[in-house]
């Protein structure tokens, strides 16, 4: 047999899949350790037979794991144990792995990891202080340890290569953007490109029709408009840093903040590593910023229960924060897909699961004409399927729910490009 393993490093989370290379990806295993910039880390993990029956299931098993690298791990020892089973596969099995790598600078395709093109992930990692490294100390552990497999990189910024070039260009001197490759990449290009497939196929239109909004809402957040099936714009910009607040991300704030908020910002952060250089100005607007410096808390679940059944007020804040920048974005995009957009597409981890902000957000732009049916939405958020659609009844313009999916759109391009 031979399986396409496909290993997604976000911010606060790893998911892994495991697939048959086969013209319908069928699903081995998968699963994640979500919660890693929280106190506690929770492990899901569901295996398949050949025949699609579940084999085992664990649901948000509490394990203690300190960070990505410890996350890989643990999913290593599982999957070595089932192999010790002979119930799935060897590994020499696993043909090719393929990383979410979040920062590929202006490299539109998937690229197969040499020594070479892993140095240049490495210089990239300074623009993605949260991801690259991860992802790369990942990459490292598949090298040594599943010796005949292939490991290719899958970036979020490839999706976004077909912004035009007065928005992709920030307003600074126009020669230091050239020499210093500045310029807005965005991200979650992975998830949007799933997105835009699920929506075109819900539609029945080919991808090059589709105009949509998409949200994708996680751990890191951010907006894209999607015009005939391509980025035309997106709220990330040179770093996952631009755009809507995250867990731990302040977003877009005015630039000269820092300098009153810290009297040295420019020098270097004490969280540096040998790997990653990181200014204290770095440091306190992506890692101690955003959910966790408003309330104490990244899971922005506990947020929305804090802030709707609790009346919290720092909750609140929070809450209503979201929701105020995410409609700007969706005002925003409207104006850019001149009114031609068919959805609104919530997805990533807040936008599936969290009933009450698609509501808040629904409710702010329903000047639009967006509309959500308070029975289906509440449905959205416990429902397997791929895509739901939460408008009300003969709405013409639609909410859709899409449960995002990184590893299989990584599954689904090394088949169908053979890789
Ligand atoms: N019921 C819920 N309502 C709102 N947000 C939720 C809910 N459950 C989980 N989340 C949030 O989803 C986020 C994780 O999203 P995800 O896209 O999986 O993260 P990552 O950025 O690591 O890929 C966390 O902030 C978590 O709090
Ligand atoms: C780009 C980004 O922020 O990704 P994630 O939401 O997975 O952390
Ligand atoms: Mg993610």
């Amino acid at each position: 047999m031979s399986a396409i393993l496909c290993l997604n490093a976000g911010s606060s989370s790893i998911k892994f899949s495991l697939y048959r290379y086969s013209p319908d990806a069928s699903l081995l295993l998968t699963g994640s350790v979500s919660g890693l910039t929280a106190d506690q880390q929770y492990l899901t993990y569901t295996s398949y037979k050949s025949c699609g029956e579940v084999l085992e299931s664990i649901k948000n098993q509490e394990i203690d794991c300190p960070d990505h690298d410890s996350a890989f791990k643990v999913f290593m020892e599982h999957l070595d144990s089932k192999i010790g089973e002979k119930r799935l596969l060897s590994f020499d099995d696993i043909y090719v792995a393929c990383h979410r790598i979040v920062h590929g600078g202006s490299n539109p395709r998937p690229l197969l990891i040499t020594e070479e093109v892993y140095h240049e992930l490495d210089i990239l990692s300074d623009l993605a202080p949260l991801h690259n490294q991860r992802a790369l100390d990942i990459v490292h552990s598949c090298i040594s340890r599943l010796k005949g497999t292939k490991n290719v990189a899958f970036f979020d910024s490839s999706f976004h290569m077909t912004i035009p070039r007065h928005i992709y260009t920030y307003p600074i001197d126009l020669d230091v953007q050239k020499r210093h490759q500045i310029r807005k990449y965005g991200f979650h290009g992975l998830s949007y490109a799933f997105i835009s497939h699920e929506t075109a196929d819900y539609f029945g239109v080919d991808e090059d029709d589709l105009n949509i909004i998409a949200l994708h809402l996680g751990s890191g957040a951010s907006a894209c408009a999607i015009l005939g099936g391509k980025s035309i714009n997106t709220s990330m910009g040179l770093t996952p840093l631009e755009g809507l607040p995250g867990a731990t991300r302040s977003g877009s704030v005015d630039p000269s903040l820092i300098f009153h908020y810290h009297s040295d910002s420019s020098r270097m952060s004490t969280a540096s590593s040998k790997d990653v250089h990181l200014t204290i100005a770095e440091d306190i607007l992506n890692k101690r910023s955003g959910w966790q410096s408003i309330t104490g808390t990244t899971d922005f679940g506990l947020i929305t229960k804090r802030a709707v059944e609790e009346n919290d007020e720092r909750a609140k804040l929070a809450f209503d924060m979201f929701v105020d920048r995410v409609s700007m974005y969706v005002g925003q995009y409207w104006v850019a897909l001149q009114g031609k957009a068919v959805a609104l597409v919530f997805a990533g981890g807040i936008g599936e699961k969290g009933k009450e902000l698609r509501a808040a957000v629904i409710e702010k732009v329903s000047c639009l004409g967006f509309t959500i049916d308070k029975e289906l939405n509440t449905t959205a958020s416990t429902t397997s399927d791929v895509i739901f659609d939460v408008s009300k009844k003969d709405a013409k313009l639609k909410t859709l729910v899409v449960q995002t999916d990184e590893q299989l759109q990584m599954a689904k391009e090394v088949i169908d490009t053979r890789l």
